[in-house]
């Protein structure tokens, strides 16, 4: 990776250096150090240092972390800030976005050092004051935002994913609280009982424990209406976004808002209507029968799903990504037989790994098998769930995992498969 401005190139690749260039050293490639001497590299600078020679201090960083929703909650804090007539960079796992316009696809929810640096400059360039970012938890391990002075840090939730990185719960907890234990401003999901947080310039929000932003009535009629208090004061706002998992999001949302800019609460709420929600999140394909694509891909995330459609029988596709966290697994097989009526499972990103065997490890979360059907190939596994949801009107097809991924990596390819315009050739 190369950042070339005012007339310095600097890279975070030894293989790339020449005499001129800057080797940005991080965590990630100090031990290619010596190669980078080797290469001719004169010159050098630590990565955290690298705020002291560019300057980012005109743009308000808002750094969003927590097992789900990231992606969610930083698309409505962009989406409200757009329409009170902000310039804004958006950032994170659907790619990089400048003032509603893609300016790079899909590549890492937190891209490594470098790169963030680059978009943030790009985002000055192009009159940004707010620069909101998903921060995952592989991004916090690795440093990859070490330097970056963060406006307000949120924190959606702590649940689990990613244990074949972090090996333990208990690691996966601790890096995720390491990123608000110091003293900014934080906005922290009250009703997450492992956050652990610097208290200090910390506001919160919820729905069951007092929290600065708290919901005090919802309901599900027209669309989701939400009241809340912050202090004394009501406010409510009005989203299409279903599910109680996206109220928390939302208020999320409008508290971060609130938290950054000088805008009225009011306006803050009026802007929420605005906010069409993600594609690939809770999307609504089609009615009649009523199918949903969504990114479901933890135990959690999946229950969050299942909950909001507890009235309807459920039928649904999953599978699990390869090379990723093996365990979540069968939890996520426990889940789907918690709540569905009829389960088919499939495959998602199997990667280098054997489809036929991630399969085996979620079937052995799902006692009733007579609920069960395996389908390895994604294609026909949702050709048959929408067969089955055309039988009855009270069916919903939730296909999870994969949301608006346009692909399916198999070994190192990615081959085209998506699953809503596999929807709509079946409907
Ligand atoms: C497991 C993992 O996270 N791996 C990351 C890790 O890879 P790595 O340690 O193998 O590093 P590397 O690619 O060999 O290079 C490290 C550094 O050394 C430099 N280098 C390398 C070779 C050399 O000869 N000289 C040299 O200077 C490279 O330019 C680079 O700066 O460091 C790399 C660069 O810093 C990352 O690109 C890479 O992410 C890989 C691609 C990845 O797939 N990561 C996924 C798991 C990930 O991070 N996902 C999260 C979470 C998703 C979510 O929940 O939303 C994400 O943020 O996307
Ligand atoms: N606040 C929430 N609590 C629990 N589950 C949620 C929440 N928000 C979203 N989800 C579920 O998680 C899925 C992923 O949501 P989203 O893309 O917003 O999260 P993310 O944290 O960015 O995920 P990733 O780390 O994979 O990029 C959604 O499709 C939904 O099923
Ligand atoms: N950002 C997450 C997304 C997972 C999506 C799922 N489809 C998978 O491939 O496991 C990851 O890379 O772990
Ligand atoms: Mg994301």
């Amino acid at each position: 990776m190369q950042l070339i401005t005012n007339e310095k190139v600097y890279t975070d690749n030894s293989r790339e250096v020449d005499k001129d260039s800057i080797f940005v050293i991080s965590k990630q490639n100090a031990e290619f150090l010596e190669d980078a001497k080797r290469n001719g590299c004169k010159n050098f600078i630590e990565a955290k240092n690298l705020k002291k020679e560019l300057d980012l201090s005109s743009i308000k960083i808002i750094g969003i972390t927590g097992t789900n929703g990231k992606t969610t909650t930083a698309a409505a804090i962009y989406s409200i800030l757009l329409d009170l007539g902000y310039k804004v960079a958006l950032q994170g796992t659907r790619g990089f976005f400048i003032n509603d316009e893609k300016i790079e696809d899909y590549t890492l929810t937190t891209p490594v050092q470098l790169r963030n640096f680059a978009h943030i400059i790009k985002a000055i360039e192009n009159g940004c004051q707010f620069f909101v970012m998903e921060v995952s938890s592989h991004a916090i391990e690795q440093k990859r935002i070490e330097g970056l002075d963060f406006e307000l840090k949120v924190l959606t939730n702590i649940t689990r994913d990613h244990l074949d990185y972090h090996k333990t719960i208990q690691e996966y907890i601790n890096v995720k609280n390491s990123f608000i234990s110091d003293e900014s401003k934080k906005l922290i999901n009250k009703d997450d009982l492992k956050a652990k947080f610097n208290t200090k310039n910390a506001l919160t929000y919820g729905l069951e424990n007092p929290a600065t932003y708290k919901v005090s009535a919802y309901s599900f009629t027209n669309g989701t209406n939400v009241m809340f208090s912050k202090i004394d004061k009501m406010y409510s706002f009005t989203s299409n976004l279903m599910g109680i998992f996206n109220i928390y999001n939302i208020l999320a949302a409008v508290a971060s808002v609130d938290m950054v800019t000088d805008n009225s609460l009011d306006e803050i709420c009026e802007a929420v209507e605005n906010f069409a929600g993600v594609s690939g999140r809770m999307e609504i394909i089609c009615s009649d029968p009523l199918v949903i694509v969504d990114f479901a891909h933890t135990p959690d995330g999946m229950k969050e799903v299942f909950e909001s459609f507890n009235h309807k029988d459920i039928i649904t596709v999953f599978g699990a990504g390869g090379d990723r966290d093996k365990k979540k697994r069968p939890l996520m097989g426990k889940v789907a037989s918690n709540y569905a009526k009829k389960i088919i499972v499939t495959s998602d990103n199997p990667r280098f790994e054997d489809p036929d065997l991630i399969i085996e490890d979620i079937c052995k979360g799902i006692k009733d098998k007579d609920k069960l059907t395996v389908e390895v190939n994604r294609k026909e596994a949702i050709k048959k769930a929408i067969e089955s949801g055309k039988k009855n009107p009270n069916n919903v097809v939730l296909i999870l995992g994969k949301g608006d991924e346009p692909y399916q990596i198999i070994y190192d390819k990615k081959l085209p498969l998506s699953d809503k315009e596999e929807v709509l050739k079946h409907i």
